[in-house]
């Protein structure tokens, strides 16, 4: 068996050898070939072809004995170590799963650059093994630029085990329910900062909505106010994730798996540029770990009355007696340092998807503004005790989560077992188990029109029975997200506050023409709409006045 799978280990190499030289110069550059060049490529095809048949035939044995003759799930064929990448829409994969969805079911194999994947597209089945099977389903890949880059704190690349376990219990101590309406007026203060950037730059709304999400973890995390434009701390943690999506993105920590050699080659030396940009967000990371901790730290001693955070809560909950092997000062700071990679983004995309919602279907920022009119009146301004008397508001946040949500694949698992489900074989360890809750969201069996924004979906109407809200937009399980509480909070407070005193209406050009806004999308890691130009017109004349109160 170990010789078996030497084999297979050699024989993958070689493959990677031939495919990547020799079949990109087939496919990319064919009228530079020359005849001898046509000879060697056919040879190598030949030699190819051969090695493949034989690791097919090695891998059939092995994975037979392995599975113990069940088959794997339903999926597409692939070709040989490329596996199903060619077909794949790579900058929205969701798309490709959701039609592979339709021929092969809820569950779907594939195979990506050598690497193991399952796809489920069906909220039933994604039920069933990573909440009712959270023993096996609540491993994530290992990735190897979580060391490399300095980032191997987060808590959402953790592999299941203890270290991660102690980290939950940090979040469920700081961001559960009841210990997350304490920072409500937070929300709200900060939701009211943005209102008045807007009367000051209604043009820069990006920014504005950037800065709530991002000092309102600050402010819950650190009980750190941050200043509403150009704040170093809040600055060098943006700058950690715009790096945490662009340069460590799970497809390029699978190419640094799948070619090792990269993430060695010197920084000065060509091709060196992923090493010095790891270097570079190690070093940032180093500064965002430490730097608010301090802050913590510092005002503790110094000032009279300490500002409540998250942070200083864990301070105090310390006991040494009983922390083991852990460094629980470098935990905290790991445990605060993942709050802000995995608030700050996806709040602010989830408020812009929502401002992208309002522009394209008025008649549903018409019908909520009526709704807070009549409940709230033009005499102050919406707060959480009204948040049960507004049912609609409560539609529109719904349909926000479903209707394009910020993070479509959710975050890959993988098993710590292997498993069968339905006489499939699922295989243990380094497999990713992918999620898909744009399949789930998009299910026209489950939501009429699902493409269309329509919160009244969710209320009974003649001839049409309401439909259930999605209720998995924070994930499944054990791994399931922490900050669910607060993040709901946040863009509830962001909605309810901005349609209260705002209308969101199209730009208009130099000739008066209006601007016109298309359902584009930047995706990655997390999915924002395209930056586009709009409008903040206030409701009413008072609208100042009670923002400066
Ligand atoms: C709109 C806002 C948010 C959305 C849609 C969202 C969604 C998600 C999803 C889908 C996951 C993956 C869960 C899974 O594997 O099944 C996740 C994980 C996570 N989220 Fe959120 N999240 C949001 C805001 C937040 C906030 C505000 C925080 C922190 C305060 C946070 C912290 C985390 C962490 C630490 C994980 C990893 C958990 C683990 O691996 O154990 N998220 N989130």
């Amino acid at each position: 068996m170990v010789w078996s799978a030497f084999q297979v280990s050699v024989l993958d190499r070689f493959w990677d050898w031939l495919g990547t030289d020799h079949i990109i110069a087939l496919f990319s550059r064919p009228w530079c070939l020359e005849t001898s060049d046509t000879w060697r490529i056919a040879e190598n095809l030949y030699i190819y072809a051969c090695i493949s048949l034989h690791t097919l035939a090695l891998r059939y044995c092995h994975g037979h004995v392995r599975r113990g003759g069940l088959p794997l799930p339903p999926g597409p064929y692939g070709i040989p170590w490329v596996g199903n990448v060619i077909g794949l829409d790579v900058s929205q994969p969701w798309l490709t799963y959701t039609k592979w969805g339709k021929f092969y079911g809820g569950l779907i194999y594939s195979k990506m650059l050598g690497q193991d994947v399952i796809v489920i597209n069906d909220e039933q089945i994604t039920i069933e093994l990573l909440e009712r099977r959270s023993t096996v389903y609540s491993g994530r890949p290992v990735l190897v630029t979580n060391e490399l880059f300095g980032i191997d704190f987060n808590t959402g690349l953790m592999q299941y085990g203890l270290h991660w376990r102690l980290h939950r219990k940090m979040f469920h101590a700081g961001l559960r329910a009841e210990v997350a309406e304490g920072y409500r007026p937070i929300q709200i203060d900060k939701a009211r900062q943005f209102l008045r950037g807007l009367l000051k730059s209604p043009e820069h709304f990006e920014e504005h909505m950037k800065t709530m999400s991002a000092s309102i973890i600050m402010a819950i995390t650190y009980g750190y106010d941050a200043k509403p434009e150009d704040d170093p701390l809040v600055k060098k943690a943006e700058d950690m994730v715009k790096m945490f999506l662009t340069e460590i993105t799970p497809e390029r920590a699978a190419l640094i798996g799948a070619i090792p050699f990269l993430a060695y080659i010197p920084s000065w030396f060509p091709g060196g540029r992923y090493r010095q940009r790891a270097m570079e967000c190690k070093e940032l990371a180093k500064k965002v770990l430490t730097e608010p901790y301090e802050f913590v730290k510092q005002h503790r001693v110094s000032a009279s009355t300490v500002q409540k955070s998250m942070v200083s809560d864990l301070l105090d909950a310390r006991n040494p007696s009983k922390e083991g092997q852990y460094d629980m000062e470098k935990e905290i700071m790991g445990v605060a340092t993942t709050v802000f990679l995995g608030g700050a983004e996806t709040t602010y995309t989830t408020l812009y998807i929502f401002i992208l919602a309002m522009l394209l279907y008025p008649e549903v920022q018409h019908k909520a503004q009526e709704e807070i009119d009549r409940v709230v009146g033009c005499e102050r301004l919406p707060d959480f005790k009204d948040r049960p008397n507004l049912p609609y508001i409560e539609g529109v946040l719904r349909e926000t989560f479903r209707w394009h949500h910020t993070s479509p694949m959710s975050l890959p698992r993988a098993t710590t077992e292997s498993d069968v489900y339905k006489g499939y074989y699922i295989p243990k360890g380094e497999i990713r188990i992918l999620t898909s809750i744009r399949a789930m969201t998009r299910d026209p069996t489950r939501f009429a029109s699902p493409e269309r924004f329509m919160p009244e979906r969710y209320f009974d109407s003649p001839g049409h029975p309401a439909e259930k809200p999605f209720s998995h937009p924070f994930g499944f399980g054990r791994r399931v997200c922490p900050g669910r509480y607060v993040a709901d909070a946040s863009i509830w407070a962001g909605i309810v506050s901005l349609l209260a005193t705002y209308r969101i209406v199209h730009a208009k050009d130099e000739s008066g023409k209006v601007v016109e806004v298309k359902e584009e999308f930047d995706t990655g890691l997390s999915v924002c709409p395209k930056s586009f130009r709009c409008r903040f017109e206030k409701r009413w004349d008072g609208v100042e006045g009670l923002l400066s109160d």
